[in-house]
């Protein structure tokens, strides 16, 4: 072949096939980009159907958090002492906030023990309807009722999420051993079924209504009362036991404060551990012919002395209107004693 023929044949079959790889390029080129495309409304509706499948994509809501702001250098309460020296919060009207520690303590259930055993039935009517209307409204409450008279357990309309449970329990002679006796029972039935049904347990006397709000600001790991008749004495007007023989013994230079017997408690786990140390404790007391001064009541300081509580409520949670003159600072009486015959009611 002619040399320039060649060239000029080989100049065509270059630029044939330099035109035909663009337009097979470009052909790629447009299928890639409507697969890439695809693909892409594919995941968009994909995620759009995920993020929002009711209607078109909302704003995602979040619970608003509205109550007046904390002011640091307006301290709620000056006239009382609102924190223990080992940090524990004690708990008055006005240093917390019931619309925060709610929403906080959502979606838990708390146990109430409460003994009604001979004469003491009689008590259960007042208690359970004040109850219903001051107690953890709004939570879901188990009354845990001990009592030797299952029959005689009023019936009371409850509001939801609430619910008697009667307990059948054995009477003793003494009312001091009725009234010892509730930390062991108290114990068993932890145990048994109080740590597969609630979250904490609050443990009270029957002798008593409330009278007004006592929610979850009490709540706490471990949490007692003060006393109304010693709250504003000193360590040597505190009726602890004294005598070294007892396990509930605190000497004369020991003491935080005088703890209510009425009124405690806590986490199962923790009542658990209390009502146990303070059963056995009787127990021992018992062994050595000893009974302690206040009963369960001498034993349960000594044993929030050596373990402190993580919360500390006021006298407004424990208060005796008949014994006692009402002071400016008690702005709120929430649970109150019913006036009792003793004579009358105990030890029949
Ligand atoms: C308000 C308060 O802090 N009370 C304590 C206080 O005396 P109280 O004088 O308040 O004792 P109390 O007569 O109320 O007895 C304590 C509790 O035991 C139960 N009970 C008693 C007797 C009876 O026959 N049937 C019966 O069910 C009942 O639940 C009663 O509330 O000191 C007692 C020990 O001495 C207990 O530590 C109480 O908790
Ligand atoms: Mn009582």
């Amino acid at each position: 072949m002619d040399p320039r023929e060649f060239c000029r044949k080989s100049a065509k079959v270059s630029l044939c096939s330099i035109l035909l790889c663009a337009v097979l390029l470009g052909f790629y080129s447009q299928l890639t980009h409507r697969v890439v495309l695809r693909q892409m409304q594919l995941e968009k509706k994909e995620s759009s159907e995920g993020d929002c499948h009711l209607d078109t994509c909302r704003i995602p809501e979040v619970p608003r958090l509205l109550y007046p702001k904390a002011q640091l250098l307006k301290p709620t309460r000056v006239d009382v002492l609102v924190m223990t020296p080992w940090f524990a919060p004690i708990i008055w009207d006005g240093t917390f906030d019931s619309a925060i520690l709610d929403a906080q303590f959502r979606n838990i259930t708390i146990g109430l023990t409460v003994f009604a055993i001979k004469k003491y039935v009689v008590f259960l009517k007042l208690f359970l309807e004040t109850a219903e209307k001051h107690f953890m409204v709004g939570h879901k409450v188990n009354y845990y009722v001990f009592t030797d008279q299952p029959a005689a357990v009023p019936q009371i309309p409850l509001q939801e999420g609430r619910q008697v449970v009667v307990l059948e329990v054995r009477n003793y002679k003494r009312w001091q051993d009725i009234s010892m006796h509730r930390m062991e029972m108290i114990s068993n039935f932890s145990q048994r079924r109080f740590l597969r049904e609630v979250h904490y347990l609050v443990c009270l006397d029957v002798d008593m209504k409330f009278s007004d709000h006592v929610g979850v600001e009490i709540l706490a790991p471990l949490f007692g009362t003060l006393h109304p008749g010693f709250y504003a004495g000193d360590r040597q007007s505190f009726t602890y036991e004294r005598r070294p023989l007892s396990q509930a013994y605190i000497p004369r230079d020991e003491g935080d404060f005088y703890y209510a017997g009425g009124f405690f408690g806590g986490s199962v786990p923790e009542v658990y551990r209390l009502t146990v140390a303070c059963h056995q404790a009787m127990m021992a007391d018992q062994a050595n012919g000893i009974e302690a001064v206040w009963h369960d009541e001498s034993h349960l300081n000594r044993y929030l002395l050596h373990h402190k509580p993580s919360k500390v409520l006021s006298p407004e949670y424990l208060w005796d209107e008949q014994m006692l003159q009402r002071p400016p600072l008690l702005r709120k009486l929430r649970y109150v004693a019913v006036p009792k015959n003793h004579a009358e009611i105990r030890n029949r």
